[in-house]
């Protein structure tokens, strides 16, 4: 799988032990930066990840800034992107399972190494599980679209 990364300042050291553990698990890793901890704005880094993911660069995308929280609010405004911000494995597991999430974001502040590597491994181990969730994912298309997502309960 090809797994994009991306951090603001305050999630760089925490990119770069991402980019180790999603490297030592067998996928390819593509950094869009950031490179240092300079500061920088994390909407333009949650923008260019969560581009590559849905113009089909990536497959899947993790990002990360100090809480893990303006990522995801940046990332969810991207069409397609479905962001979840996970600070433990059965958040990063069930966001797979049932929401199909495509991106990853975590807290640079509030995780530490270890939980680092049991939440990265769960959300890229972990497929969708489809059939009553596929229906609801669905839905989540529709509310993107404008759409009123009770049309699709008649179909
Ligand atoms: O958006 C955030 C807060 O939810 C991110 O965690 C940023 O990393 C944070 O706002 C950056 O703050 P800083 O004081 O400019 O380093």
């Amino acid at each position: 799988m090809k797994v994009a990364v991306g951090s603001d300042h305050r999630g760089f050291d925490a990119k770069q032990q991402t980019k180790a553990i999603v490297t030592q698990m067998g996928h390819e890793c593509i950094d869009f930066g950031t490179d240092g901890t300079h500061p920088v704005d994390y909407p333009d880094l949650a923008y260019i990840v969560s581009k590559a993911v849905s113009e089909g660069q990536a497959d899947r995308a993790i990002l990360i800034c100090a809480t893990g929280l303006g990522m995801s609010i940046a990332a969810n405004k991207v069409k397609g992107i479905r962001a979840a911000l996970c600070h433990d494995e059965l958040s990063a597991q069930i966001s797979r399972d049932h929401n199909d999430t495509n991106v990853l974001c975590l807290s640079g502040d509030q995780i530490g190494e270890v939980l680092l590597r049991k939440i990265v491994e769960a959300w890229l181990n972990t497929e969708f599980s489809g059939g009553r969730h596929q229906r609801r994912v669905g839905k989540i298309l529709a509310i993107e679209e404008g759409r009123d997502p009770r049309e699709l309960n008649h179909t």
